[in-house]
């Protein structure tokens, strides 16, 4: 059996958000639990394809409504990923710095068409083809109504949902970019008076996975207008919890940290990691330091973080560090609040993946009060650095993170609040102060296997259900 993950992010080649991190380490414990698992993905312009070589495998022309592009497909020369990578390489649209753009109806679609005329064309067919969000959601369609791609529409189809905020609409006029089909089937397209890339993926996969069980549930209630759909589709949705790449996101052999550590001197491999961050951001290693990581914005409640943080700082003995870019508004919020506490805030305002695994390896704690969290790996990340998460009752935050006060690891509040988020950093902080020796709870949640073995197991499990031959 083999997968063929199709996905607009792919650690460590393009890297937006946790849907990368997904991509690129599922696959591999796939491969360890027997099924031939590979990725295929756009070629942008960033460090990753700069300082790699590529062959060509294929050449096509991709067209889309009256305008045609021409396309290579991609393979690295020497592949030292854990994986086989195949890229489509569109320069015309998709060969941009950044993943995501203002064109990307015209970008994910091109990309979708290329990649099925590219598998269309392959001898050995892939058994499954694993789509993930909305921007490969019309692949599942394309294959089951696509005059073009009748020869591969007896191959399952899943897809999963990283994130259903974001679901890739665009208006019915230019319904002509899709190869041809039979027009009265335009309504899987729909939802709600436009083409919507998700809402199709969901009707027309063969399975549709979420990337935590609660998050299935909540779905049904909350899915940014698509409730009825996922409520309606509910016996052919799964949720799966995402795992971690320990050979990326391990203390020990973490090249990125100041000193690696394992449970055995967490403490002492802790505080070195903590000085750094110290120094670099002029906080005291005395005080509890709370940190942030992450996207700014509303679904991660990153809104609320300038008064949390002002309130907190005019009161507590505590220092937070931000890692995050987002929302222009906030990030300004972000930057002006470091004149009025000087020694105990402090931000960095972008993207820093070296300095992540830094925050997760040197923080007390992590703050997590994401108002939608699909799933959610920072937590998940800073529990295997012994990190102690602090985070909002939702999605895969809930089915990870057990408070300390039912015996678990972590602290957990029920309603997105500044008052809710304040008087749960005074518990966190109150619980430094008190329990003398944080090393026990260090050690517990970093004991906790959140690696992918037992998800990639559920996921090649699922494939084969729906194996036709
Ligand atoms: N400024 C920055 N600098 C460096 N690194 C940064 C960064 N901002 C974010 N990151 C990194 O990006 C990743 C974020 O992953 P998450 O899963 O927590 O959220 P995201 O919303 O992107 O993912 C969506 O998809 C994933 C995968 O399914 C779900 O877990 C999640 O709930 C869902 O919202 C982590 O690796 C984090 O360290």
């Amino acid at each position: 059996m083999n997968v063929i993950h199709i996905s607009a992010e792919c650690y460590p080649i393009a890297k937006v958000g946790g849907l990368a991190d997904v991509v690129g380490s599922l696959p591999k414990y796939q491969e360890n639990a027997g099924v031939k698992a590979s990725v295929l993905m756009p070629f942008y312009n960033n460090r990753f394809t700069q300082k790699n070589e590529f062959k060509t495998i294929a050449t096509a022309e991709v067209s889309l409504g009256e305008k045609t592009y021409a396309y290579q497909v991609l393979a690295l020369k020497k592949n030292s990923l854990a994986v086989e990578v195949i890229f489509i390489d569109i320069p015309e649209l998709l060969f941009k710095e950044y993943v995501y753009s203002e064109d990307d109806t015209e970008r994910f679609t091109a990309f979708q068409i290329a990649a099925l005329d590219w598998i269309l064309s392959l001898k050995d067919k892939p058994s499954i083809i694993h789509c993930h969000d909305h921007h490969t959601g019309l692949i599942p369609f394309m294959l089951q109504e696509c005059y073009k791609y009748k020869a591969l529409n007896q191959i399952p189809t899943v897809l999963s949902i990283h994130n259903a905020q974001y679901q890739g609409w665009f208006s019915h006029e230019f319904i002509h970019y899709l190869p041809a089909f039979d027009i009265s089937r335009n309504g899987l397209l729909d939802w709600n008076g436009a083409i919507n890339p998700l809402a199709a993926g969901i009707k027309c996969a063969w399975r549709v996975t979420t990337v935590s069980e609660s998050y299935m549930k909540e779905l049904q209630k909350d899915a940014n207008g698509l409730e009825l759909l996922l409520s309606h589709e509910k016996d052919k949705c799964v949720g799966i919890l995402n795992g971690i790449d320990t050979s990326v996101w391990n203390p020990e052999t973490d090249d990125m940290l100041t000193k690696n550590y394992t449970s055995n001197n967490v403490q002492t491999g802790k505080t070195a990691n903590k000085k750094w961050l110290c120094k670099e951001f002029g906080f005291s290693l005395s005080k509890p330091l709370f940190s942030f990581i992450g996207r700014l914005v509303y679904e991660k409640s990153a809104d609320l973080l300038p008064e949390v943080i002002d309130s907190i700082l005019t009161e507590k003995n505590c220092s937070i560090l931000i890692l995050g870019s987002g929302n222009k508004v906030l990030e300004q919020q972000l930057e002006a609040l470091k004149s009025k506490h000087k020694s105990n805030y402090n931000k960095c305002i972008g993207y820093n993946e070296e300095l992540s695994h830094r925050i997760y390896a040197g923080s007390d704690f992590l703050l997590m009060p994401s108002r939608i969290e699909p799933c959610g790996l920072n937590q998940l990340y800073a529990m295997q650095y012994g990190t102690i998460p602090i985070v909002h009752s939702t999605g895969g935050l809930k089915d990870t993170v057990t408070d300390v006060k039912h015996g678990g690891f972590g602290f957990r509040f029920d309603h997105v609040s500044v008052e809710n988020c304040l008087k749960t950093i005074q518990r966190a902080i109150t619980y430094y102060e008190e329990v003398p020796n944080l090393k026990n709870i260090r050690k517990t949640m970093m004991h906790i296997d959140h690696s992918w073995d037992a998800s990639a197991k559920k996921y090649n499990d699922l494939y084969k259900s729906l194996k036709t031959n």
